[in-house]
């Protein structure tokens, strides 16, 4: 299920403003990375080329490779919606959709991808999502409210549970726990830490301890100045990011001296 992600040269624009320079990274599959890094210097638009999700900003391009276990997400004729369902994304805020059921809410992904899906299949699968999210048993008593009705830190966990539904074989997260309270925040940590058995897991976070307690592999980004592009500086094991990094660069940044 989970797979590999390699990138080779890319190049992010925003018409004519670069915005990201030339990133090459390799990604294990079913492991978690944390994206770091200062405002501005990209974090956000290099996760979003992951899964074309930059596309939908009009003049956002990019140039170079993305393939997922070998297969280029844009080559000719590769359909940015299918590649969206091989790779989910969860965002900043919760985004369920508020009039919508907990149940429809999980579903939502699969009916998108025009699966026709039996009642007893679906009962199921929601199910299985809600418990991979650790959500289950707060709200299988509830699966007929609206989805609006439940906290931030569960509205979070129900997009994590409608993103596992359509059986992604990555999950990227941007800042999934900045709307959150510190309770709600270890247990999005904790799940993190279960989908990596499954799938292979990309986070953005400003939170260096958050970076520190939930991934394997850190990659640093940085930004030379306003107007700039940002660059990947430094990838490595967490620990040696956050211990023994190669750039003083990285070394400022996660002892706090600057960023
Ligand atoms: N839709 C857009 N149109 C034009 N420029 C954009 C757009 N979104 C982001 N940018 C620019 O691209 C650069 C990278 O922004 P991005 O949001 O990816 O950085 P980031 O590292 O995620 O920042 P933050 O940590 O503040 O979220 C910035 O210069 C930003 O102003």
């Amino acid at each position: 299920m989970s797979k590999r992600i390699d990138v080779k040269d890319l190049n992010v624009y925003y018409g004519d403003f670069l915005a990201v320079e030339n990133v090459n990274i390799n990604i294990e599959a079913r492991s978690v990375t944390a994206f770091i890094g200062p405002s501005g210097c990209g974090k956000s638009t290099f996760l979003r080329t992951l899964n074309r999700m930059h596309e939908v900003l009009p003049g956002a391009r990019v140039e170079g490779e993305v393939l997922l276990d070998g297969e280029n997400l844009y080559g000719p004729g590769v359909d940015p919606v299918t590649v969206r369902s091989h790779i989910g994304m969860v965002f900043q805020r919760p985004n369920p959709f508020p009039t919508m059921s907990i149940r429809d809410n999980v579903l939502a992904g699969v009916k998108l991808n025009n699966k026709r899906i039996s009642k007893s299949d679906a009962d199921n699968l929601v199910e299985k999502s809600l418990t991979g999210a650790n959500l289950w048993k707060e709200v299988r008593d509830r699966l007929d409210k609206p989805g609006s009705g439940l906290s931030g830190g569960q509205q979070q966990r129900l997009c994590i549970a409608r993103a596992i539904a359509v059986s992604p074989e990555v999950i990227l997260m941007d800042e999934p726990c900045s709307a959150l309270d510190p309770i709600s925040t270890l247990a999005i940590e904790d799940l993190i830490e279960e989908l990596k058995s499954d799938y292979t897991v990309v986070i953005v976070t400003h939170n260096m301890q958050q970076a520190a307690r939930v991934s394997d592999k850190t990659a640093f980004f940085n930004i030379a100045g306003t107007g700039k592009p940002g660059k990947l500086i430094e990838y490595d094991d967490t620990t040696v990011i956050f211990n023994n990094p190669s750039q003083k660069a990285t070394e400022d940044y996660v002892s706090g001296r600057f960023g």
